[in-house]
């Protein structure tokens, strides 16, 4: 299709902030100079960010034309320096890309558009690398043209174009891009696609990149449908006492094939990658369908699917998870804590914390300490939280992560306001400081941020 201002325009907004993420290279600087052929006639507001992997020597080099070519355009331009560097067992285009989102979905803020350049060709590849590495549907659905990313959306309005409509606007132009010498490297995957394997097929099947792109958007209309019917079977199996876990019972009453459908959208939605197939086939055999030993658990690269009782339990891996971590909080603002969750504190109606004895008193959060006891509101004579955790059925791993929340060094509320100390708790009747605790950040990978889904 022709690259025209009018037809790319279509679908962005006036009034609205875009970002370019301008890696320097031929498709993002097609882009940056449509958006700011946008921004002259339909006034968007604009700004560009260039990732700085600090990997390659020519890196250096890189940031500088691009901060060289936004100031001619008269954009401003974030430089964000990241540790590209692999970690164990990761591929180094994976480190370097999943650093690279990390740090751009930072940067956004609420209603942001993040824009990048993949084009028709760059989704036609990513469908063959994920036919080929067996994918299920969700990852042939390949990119969205735009899906939710942090706290704003990702955007990619070039997905209808192809290379060559891209290569002969920047000609036509005359725009100055940088060619990265690692897109001809034909040890990675994606460039031994794109350089040997398309142009054969094109020879036989010229439509090839537009017709696989095609497949890709049938796959992610099917998919959509499949997160509704899965978010269905969700709700139904989630355990309503303790949201985010699944109610064993209510998942053995599915048939397999929904259950792997429930377990994939469950472990998704809480922004981790789904492992193998049989490994999730596994997690059904030995922790849904079996009667369960003493709290049985599935490890994989991401997290752990654990059994106790008759719930199934997601433990996302979070290395930075410090049981020994302590901090003052002032209970105004929301705390962050680390690998987590988070805790804030508001006047609610019903039981809480006396709020004048909230407010007089020096707010501190830890973790379990050996020997706390706790005497519960409405309840006669101190406890072990061991003893209270375990009443209360909380499984043994989730026992040291429970927040505590102290007011003046006396253990005040646990876990959110699940338990509250009959000396802080105010009349339940009457409206009282309610602390919540969000143990995980509740996310569907299935947007900008999944790996499986970016070239
Ligand atoms: N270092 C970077 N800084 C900012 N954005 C980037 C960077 N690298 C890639 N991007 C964005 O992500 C998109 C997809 O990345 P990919 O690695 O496929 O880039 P590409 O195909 O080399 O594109 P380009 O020709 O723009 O470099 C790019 O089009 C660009 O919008």
């Amino acid at each position: 299709m022709r690259l025209s201002l009018d037809g790319f325009r279509a679908g962005l907004h006036p009034g609205t902030t875009y970002r370019v993420a301008f890696s320097g290279g031929l498709d993002s600087a097609v882009l940056l100079d449509l958006m700011c052929e946008v921004r002259r006639v339909s006034g968007i507001r604009l700004s560009a960010v260039h990732v700085h992997h600090g990997i390659l020597p020519a890196a250096d080099a890189w940031s500088r034309h691009c901060a060289a070519v936004a100031k001619e355009y008269g954009v401003a331009l974030d430089i964000l320096r990241v540790d590209g560097r692999p970690g164990p067992g990761e591929s180094p285009e994976a480190a370097a890309r999943n650093a690279r989102y990390r740090s751009l979905e930072a940067l956004l803020n609420p209603g942001d558009i993040l824009v990048t350049a993949q084009h028709l060709d760059d989704q036609a590849e990513t469908l063959l690398l994920q036919l080929l590495r067996g994918a299920g549907l969700a990852g042939l659905a390949a990119m969205p043209k735009a899906a939710p990313f942090g706290p704003g959306i990702l955007h990619r309005p070039l997905l209808r174009y192809g290379r060559r409509d891209i290569l002969a606007y920047a000609r036509n132009k005359s725009l100055r891009w940088i060619e990265d010498p690692s897109n001809r490297d034909e040890h990675y995957d994606r460039n031994f696609i794109r350089r040997r394997i398309m142009p054969e097929l094109a020879v036989r099947w010229p439509a090839v990149a537009a017709n696989l792109a095609r497949s890709a958007g049938h796959c992610a209309e099917a998919a959509g449908l499949l997160d509704k019917q899965a978010d269905i079977l969700l709700a139904t199996a989630t355990a309503a006492d303790e949201p985010g876990s699944l109610d064993v019972g209510a998942v053995q009453r599915l048939h397999p094939d929904e259950q792997r459908l429930l377990l994939r959208r469950w472990i998704r939605k809480r922004g981790l990658r789904v492992p193998p197939a049989k490994l999730l086939d596994r997690i059904r055999r030995e922790l849904i369908e079996t009667a369960a030993e003493h709290a049985p658990a599935i490890a994989w690269t991401e997290g752990t699917v654990r059994r106790y009782r008759h719930r199934l339990y997601l433990l996302p891996l979070a290395a930075d998870f410090d049981a020994s971590w302590t901090a003052a909080w002032s209970g105004e603002t929301p705390l962050t804590l680390a690998g987590n969750g988070g805790l804030d504190a508001a006047l609610r109606p019903g039981p809480g914390i006396d709020p004048d004895k909230w407010r007089s008193g020096c707010i501190t959060v830890r973790y379990r300490r050996a020997g706390d006891r706790l005497e519960p509101a409405g309840r006669k004579g101190h406890h072990e939280l061991k003893k209270l955790f375990q009443e209360a059925g909380l499984p043994p791993w989730l026992r040291d992560r429970q927040p505590i929340v102290c007011i003046d060094g006396r253990i005040a509320a646990i876990g959110g306001s699940r338990w509250l100390a009959s000396e802080f708790a105010g009349c339940p009747e009457g409206v009282n400081i309610v602390v919540r605790w969000t143990p995980e950040p509740v996310m569907d990978r299935r947007n900008g941020s999944d790996a499986a889904t970016q070239p």
